[in-house]
C-alpha cells in the first residue's frame, strides 16, 4: 500500500472551498468547463498515477482499442476508493449540486440533487447503479480518446472532473483534454482545455443549458483527449454517478 492511503482526508474540503466559485460558475454557465489550477500537488499527483500498477485498487481494465474507444487503457477503482479520491470527490460533489439544480431549473427538469455526495450515491444504489466509477487512465505515444460520454446508467450527474496527473511537455507532448459542444441545427463548437498537472477540470457530462431566445435549451457536449506525440500521460476520471 503507497502512502497514498495515509494522506490526510480533511484538507479536501478546505482546497475546493478555496476557490472562486462564482467565476467557475460562470465559466460553467458560458463554456460547459472550468479548471481548478493546482487541485493536486505534484506529489499527489505522482502518488495516485503509481496506484496504476496495484491491481488490488481496481475493479476492471479496458484497452480501448478492443472496444472502439480510441486507444490506450484505464482501470475503474474499486469500493473503498483511496482516501485522497474519496475525499476529493466528496468534497468537490457540494458547489457542482448547486450548479447542476441550477442547469435543471433552466432546462425544467424536475430532478433536484440531494446537498450531500453521500445522499445521491443512496439514490444511485437504490437504483441499481452501485459500482464505482472514478478512474485512472493511462496513455502512451498514439494513444487518444475518442470523444464520449460517461454515463453509466439512468442516473447521471451533470458534471464530472478529470485531474491531469503529468506534466505536459516534460512527461508527454500532445495529449490535450477537448470537449465538443453540439449545438440544435447548429455546427458543433469545439473546446481545447489547457492543462498543466495538477489542474483539474470540470465539464459537463452530456448536456447544458444555453440561453436562447425564447429560454433555455439543451446542448449536447462530448469529451476526449487529442492523440498524445510522445511520452506518457495519466488522467484521474472523478465521475459522480455509479455505474450498473
Ligand atoms: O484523460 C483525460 O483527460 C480524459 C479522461 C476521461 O475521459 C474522463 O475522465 O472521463
Ligand atoms: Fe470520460
Amino acid at each position: 500500500m503507497t502512502a497514498l492511503a495515509q494522506m490526510a482526508p480533511d484538507t479536501a474540503a478546505d482546497r475546493v472551498a478555496r476557490y472562486g466559485w462564482p467565476d467557475l460558475t460562470q465559466e460553467l454557465d458560458g463554456f460547459g468547463c472550468a479548471v481548478l489550477p493546482g487541485l493536486l500537488s505534484a506529489d499527489e499527483c505522482t502518488g495516485i498515477a503509481a496506484l496504476y500498477d496495484e491491481e488490488a485498487w481496481f475493479r476492471s481494465h479496458i484497452h480501448m482499442a478492443r472496444h472502439g474507444f480510441g486507444r490506450g487503457e484505464y482501470k475503474y477503482f474499486r469500493y473503498p476508493l483511496p482516501d485522497l479520491i474519496a475525499a476529493l470527490r466528496t468534497a468537490l460533489y457540494p458547489p457542482l449540486a448547486e450548479i447542476a439544480n441550477r442547469w435543471n431549473v433552466r432546462l425544467g427538469v424536475d430532478v433536484v440533487y440531494p446537498r450531500n455526495h453521500a445522499d445521491f450515491l443512496a439514490q444511485c444504489h437504490a437504483a441499481g447503479q452501485g459500482r464505482p466509477t472514478p478512474l485512472l487512465l493511462r496513455y502512451g505515444p498514439g494513444d487518444y480518446n475518442c470523444l464520449h460520454q460517461d454515463l453509466y446508467g439512468a442516473l447521471a450527474f451533470p458534471l464530472q472532473v478529470a485531474v491531469l496527473l503529468s506534466q505536459p511537455g516534460e512527461d508527454f507532448t500532445g495529449g490535450e483534454f477537448v470537449l465538443t459542444e453540439q449545438r440544435p441545427r447548429m455546427q458543433s463548437r469545439a473546446e481545447v482545455v489547457p492543462l498543466r498537472r495538477g489542474d483539474a477540470v470540470i465539464f459537463a457530462v452530456h448536456n447544458r443549458p444555453v440561453d436562447g431566445a425564447k429560454g433555455a435549451y439543451r446542448v449536447n457536449l462530448r469529451h476526449g483527449v487529442s492523440r498524445v506525440r510522445a511520452g506518457r500521460r495519466h488522467t484521474l476520471g472523478v465521475i459522480f454517478h455509479d455505474a450498473t
